[in-house]
């Protein structure tokens, strides 16, 4: 079987973060290792509070999985200090880790701030160089590409200039879109759009790090970026689609659809 590597943020409440990404790996079939950077109390209505670990242990922990199940694939979320940055970006090198998929978390579902201002610049400086793909939402490309995106153009130039800058490919994400939730894929100075119907669901509680553990697990088992990025979409559509409902504000999606009905035979190797 193969493996993959979350290196994300707890979140109590379950939809997102380090769950979101055990649960997605695990329903597409696909081994789930860890490493936390840091404990969130977190509910589908906030967060009220952020523990980060210390480098030196966000250290032991990547060491006990890189050295013992090597990841195929390592997904990278909610890291939100600078020291806890430089020290993946130096473990990821000296264990010449693949496929990285970096989902550069700022901003929480509910609003809360999840990363550090002067943490951003490391994030760009340290890790993103390091990444095969980065999955940013419209906010986050705004920030990353230093230019507003008010349309369809405009994600096409915001992912080329990310993808130019850091020499990976880019996602620009299309939940916060009004109408459509259509993806954006720059690579290898291409691009191409996965286009995804709007579901009528406010419960998104955790699409980013779903859509990105889903995009690790499929290269981790091999498929190519752009087959990863397909089947990745067709997953979160599955699970935003299942309708769950919990919680008082943005709910968690239901990651059990993918083994309750045909969709697992479909995702079976
Ligand atoms: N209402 C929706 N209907 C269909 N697809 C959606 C919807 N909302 C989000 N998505 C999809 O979910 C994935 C995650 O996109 P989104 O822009 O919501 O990420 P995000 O803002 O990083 O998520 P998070 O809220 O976890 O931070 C994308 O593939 C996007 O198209
Ligand atoms: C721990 C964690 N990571 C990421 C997000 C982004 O949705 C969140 N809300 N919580």
């Amino acid at each position: 079987m193969k493996s993959a590597l979350t290196i994300a943020g707890s979140d109590s409440s379950g939809g997102a973060g380090i769950q979101a990404d055990i649960k997605t790996m695990c329903a597409n079939h696909v081994f789930a290792t860890s490493a936390i950077t840091a404990l969130t109390a977190q509910n589908t209505l906030g967060v009220t509070g952020i523990m980060d670990v210390t480098a030196e242990f966000l250290a032991k922990q990547l060491d006990a999985v890189f050295t013992d199940i090597y990841p195929d694939a390592v997904k990278i979320g909610m890291v939100s200090s600078s020291d806890l940055i430089e020290m993946i970006a130096k473990k990821l090198k000296e264990y010449k880790a693949e496929n990285i998929v970096v989902d550069p978390v700022m901003v929480a579902t509910s609003g809360a701030r999840l990363i550090s201002e002067d943490a951003i610049e490391t994030l760009k400086k340290e890790l993103l160089p390091l990444a095969t793909l980065i999955t940013p939402n419209i906010p986050e490309a705004e920030v990353l590409s230093e230019m507003e995106i008010t349309d369809e153009a405009s994600m096409v130039e915001a992912a080329k200039k990310i993808s130019e800058n850091f020499g990976c490919a880019t996602l620009v994400k299309g939940g916060h879109q009004i109408n459509d939730a259509n993806d954006l894929l720059y690579s290898n100075i291409s691009y191409v759009w996965f286009k995804g119907k709007r579901i009528n669901n406010s419960n998104t509680h955790g699409t980013g790090c779903t859509l990105s553990s889903a995009i690790a697990s499929n290269l981790a088992k091999g498929y190519d970026l752009d087959t990863s990025v397909k089947r990745a979409k067709d997953y979160i559509s599955g699970a935003l689609g299942a309708m769950l409902d919990l919680g008082k504000g943005s709910g968690p999606m239901d990651h059990s659809f993918a083994i309750d009905n045909e969709y697992t035979t479909e995702y079976e190797e």
